[in-house]
């Protein structure tokens, strides 16, 4: 039985939470979020992890894995630490990764705790087609994210233009994926994702687009190389808790805590 430690307890964590309830090899023993946060943790942590602690940290003792769904601010605050001390982590906002250093910190923290961080693909698929074809090299890597209106809320997107009137697909940013992760950490997780996997943050060239035409998370990726090439395109499900947010990020989570247990991973 694995003792996980999950960090935030918002659209991603409550619904990994859910399901996890029937899995006999994964017990949910610390929910960690900030003190403002810690009653409505303690909610849900009576409904679906009735054994969990709501905590402000991850707790030193007693914990074989921790994961992370809580945002960019998350990564120094509790992985790296965790890590530090010996304990495996599993990644959701990838996004962090595109503050100079923290790459280089995490790769140093896992290296001291003779551990590994895990990023998950998340929204996105095709990480481990991209990974493999950079093997061979790589020419070209572009991400498009397309989102409605109303899940570019609260980001610079709404800059100079009302969201809720917009009346055709718009282009909200264009340039790097570190850039994109940067601007928008609740949103570009997954720019960084493939751009990590491919030609990395600087290289890779988003474009994100407040689409009213559009109910899905629609995530478009295009790559060129030695490989061959291939497009494609993911027309995800937001979370009904979070618009931002797709269904498959939860179903990746779970998938990377289940992997860790599984006598046969794909
Ligand atoms: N890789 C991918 O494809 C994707 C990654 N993500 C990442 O996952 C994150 C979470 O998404 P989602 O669940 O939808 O977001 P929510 O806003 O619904 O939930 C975030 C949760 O994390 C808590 N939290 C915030 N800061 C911290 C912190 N420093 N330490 C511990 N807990 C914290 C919040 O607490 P409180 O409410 O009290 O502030 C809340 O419980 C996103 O911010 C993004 O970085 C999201 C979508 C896709
Ligand atoms: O969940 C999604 O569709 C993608 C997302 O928010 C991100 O990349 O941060």
């Amino acid at each position: 039985m694995l003792s996980i430690a999950l960090v935030g307890c918002g659209a991603i964590g409550t619904a990994v939470l859910e399901l996890l309830q029937a899995d006999a090899g994964l017990s949910v023993a610390a929910i960690v979020v900030p003190a403002a946060g810690a009653v409505d943790a303690q909610a849900v942590a009576s409904r679906l992890a009735p054994r969990a602690q709501v905590a402000g940290a991850v707790p030193t003792e007693g914990i074989d894995l921790v994961v992370e769904a809580a945002g960019h601010a998350a990564i120094e605050a509790h992985v790296l630490p965790a890590l530090k001390r010996g304990v495996p982590c599993i990644v959701a906002s990838v996004g962090a990764l595109s503050a100079e250093g923290l790459p280089e910190q995490l790769e140093a923290a896992a290296r001291d705790g003779g551990t590994q961080v895990q990023l998950i693909a998340g929204a996105i698929g095709a990480i481990d087609a991209l990974a493999a074809a950079r093997v061979g090299g790589l020419a070209l890597v572009r991400y498009t994210g397309r989102k409605p209106p109303h899940a570019w809320k609260g980001t610079p997107a709404e800059e100079g233009r009302q969201l809720d009137t917009l009346a055709e697909a718009t282009v909200i940013f264009e340039g790097s994926a570190r850039e994109a992760a940067r601007r928008f950490p609740k949103n570009a997780n997954v720019a960084a994702t493939v751009s990590l996997a491919g030609l990395g943050l600087d290289a890779t060239t988003v474009r994100l687009i407040a689409d009213p035409a559009v109910a899905e998370n629609v995530h478009t990726v295009e790559a060129e190389g030695a490989f061959g090439s291939f497009e494609l395109t993911m027309r995800n499900q937001p979370l009904a808790a979070n618009p931002k947010t797709s269904a498959l990020t939860v179903y990746s989570a779970v998938r990377a805590l289940r992997s860790r247990v599984a006598p046969l991973v794909i």
